[in-house]
């Protein structure tokens, strides 16, 4: 295998990688432990949007809101906790989360671990060459011997209403970068973004408005979005379901902003942020020049390689595949596609079968999920309406949280409900979800049980810890081996 080093003057890596996000630097950090030499190609901070904009300041910003929150919960804390957060101490968290939007660390890790980083905005110009524009407009052409890695992530997607642009509107990135509190901000989408930016600047002292067409967290159990605008509309946040944004105004540049809904009405915010929903960041990538369409996602097969494209050189990572937008998941696919790029350079056989070392079967099965609301929501796997549509016989066994003392001790009348979905025929759990204060660290042991296709029986042996939020497990199992076991 050549040397990153040896390479360098003539542009010719084994790896070419587009994207220095999570998933970029993860299926970086792979080939280059495999002895693969690799350019990492960045055109804004090394980290990606989950470093400066996504993941880590809005979970920066979220912790003191939830901390509060579960303080509050406990009688004899929350006589200690009667004012409200001190959003300048939130903030400045916030910015040493984010090394104050510096990536030089970040850079430093790349080199570290032997990769080139060239900044500059990376284009495919044909089969396995990649050329890099930097900001002063200086260009160079690169050449992979063995495959290029897309992973240039996702971009906020706004609806097309009059006068969206002009408003100025609040997305993702003024939602977690912002050092103001707006005191009337209208949030507009009930996903991820919306109900986690929603909790966390109504926690922060904003009145928040959240407009969303259908129920909250649409792609979990009802249950979760129920009880999380149970939670916000509890912390002063008026929850409006149903409802659509027909046009947008700002008249005055420095006033308010107006928002036109399809119910007649009318709201008027300092600020208006948009969480309604993401597109993939292929638009500037130079997609047509190997047959594929700019702006698309792109699809991929188990070892993350773009289907339609011949050669088996050309790998997309991340948000850009569309199969979870979730940074965790994203690794698991660098990680995998790092592995299966170095079996392919070496000319190894690839062990691509579901649940092989060079496939992302996790993708299709067992997806673990955690939105930091008040409470917290997490699902791993099918919900029963997926299960059911997948065409398994499923059944349900549902409880709510305050079944387990753990909880009860953990939060003075812990709010909360925990559902499984089981495997009728393998009696094997497919899905389940958990709402509550603290439940986002109870999930990986459901998202082993799904992965492990843990039978049931089996894991009536799993015993949680009394008292634990976790002992919820032992009645949930006890309840779908009905009564007698
Ligand atoms: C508000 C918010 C909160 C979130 N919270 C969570 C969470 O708690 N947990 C979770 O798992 N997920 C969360 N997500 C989702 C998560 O942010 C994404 O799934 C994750 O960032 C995807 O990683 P990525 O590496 O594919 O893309 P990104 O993080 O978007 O990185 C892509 C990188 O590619 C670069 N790039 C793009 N085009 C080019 C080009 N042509 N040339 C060179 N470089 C280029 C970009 O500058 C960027 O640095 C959240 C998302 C949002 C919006
Ligand atoms: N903690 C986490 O893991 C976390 C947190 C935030 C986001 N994320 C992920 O990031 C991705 C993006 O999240 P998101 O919330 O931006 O997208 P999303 O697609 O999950 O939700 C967007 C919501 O906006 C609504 N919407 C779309 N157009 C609308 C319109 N014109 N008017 C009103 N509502 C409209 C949709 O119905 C949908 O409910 C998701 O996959 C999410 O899971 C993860």
């Amino acid at each position: 295998m050549s040397e990153a080093h040896e390479t360098h003057e003539n542009g010719v890596y084994d790896l070419i990688v587009l994207g220095a996000g999570p998933v970029g630097q993860n299926v970086a950090d792979r080939a280059r432990a495999a002895g693969l030499s690799v350019a990492v190609v960045e055109r804004e901070l090394v980290g990606g949007e989950c470093s400066y904009w996504a993941c880590v300041p809005s979970k920066a910003l979220l912790r003191p809101v939830i901390a509060a929150s579960e303080a509050r919960r406990v009688d004899g804390a929350r006589q200690a906790v009667t004012g409200p957060l001190d959003a300048e101490a939130v903030f400045a968290r916030r910015d040493r989360y984010v090394t104050e939007w510096d990536d030089s660390g970040q850079a430093l890790w790349v080199k570290g671990i032997g990769a080139d980083l060239y900044r500059g905005h990376g284009r495919i110009d044909g089969p396995r060459t990649v050329t890099v524009t930097r900001d002063d407009g200086g260009r160079q052409t690169l050449t992979a011997r063995h495959a290029v890695a897309l992973a240039t992530g996702s971009k906020p997607v706004l609806p097309d209403v009059p006068g969206i642009e002009e408003a100025r509107p609040w997305t993702n990135r003024h939602g977690t970068d912002s050092s103001a509190v707006p005191a009337r901000l209208a949030v507009v989408g009930g996903g991820g973004v919306g109900v986690e930016m929603a909790t966390l600047w109504q926690g922060l002292g904003s009145h928040v408005t959240l407009l969303a067409r259908r129920a909250l967290l649409p792609r979990m159990e009802p249950f979760a979005g129920e009880l999380v605008a149970q939670g916000l509309t509890e912390a002063g946040a008026d929850v409006r379901t149903g409802v659509r944004v027909t046009a947008v105004r700002r008249p005055d540049p420095a006033g308010p902003v107006t928002l036109t809904l399809d119910d007649g009405g009318e709201l008027e915010a300092d600020e208006a942020l948009f969480a309604t929903g993401r597109r993939p960041a292929t638009d500037d990538l130079g997609l047509d020049t190997v047959g594929l369409t700019p702006g698309a996602w792109l699809d991929v097969d188990t070892t993350g390689l773009v289907q339609g494209v011949d050669g088996d050189w050309l790998y997309a990572l991340g948000d850009i595949n569309h199969r979870a937008l979730l940074t965790h998941q994203g690794k698991y696919q660098a990680r995998t596609a790092g592995d299966a790029i170095a079996a392919r350079a070496a000319g190894r056989p690839l062990d691509d079968g579901p649940w092989g070392d060079h496939a992302t079967t996790a993708d299709q099965h067992a997806v673990p999920q955690v939105f930091f609301t008040d409470p917290e929501a997490a699902a791993v796997g099918l919900s029963a309406e997926q299960a059911e549509a997948a065409g398994h016989r499923v059944r349900t066994v549902d409880l709510d949280m305050n079944a387990a003392q753990g909880a009860n001790l953990f939060a003075d009348g812990y709010p909360g409900h925990a559902r499984l979905v089981i495997d009728s025929d393998r009696d094997v759990l497919l899905g389940a979800t958990f709402v509550g204060p603290g439940v986002g660290d109870l999930l990986h042991s459901a998202t082993i049980a799904v992965v492990g296709e843990v039978p049931i029986k089996r894991l009536r042996h799993a015993v949680a810890s009394f008292p634990t939020v976790s002992e919820i497990w032992v009645f949930l199992v006890a309840a779908a081996r009905g009564a007698g076991h």
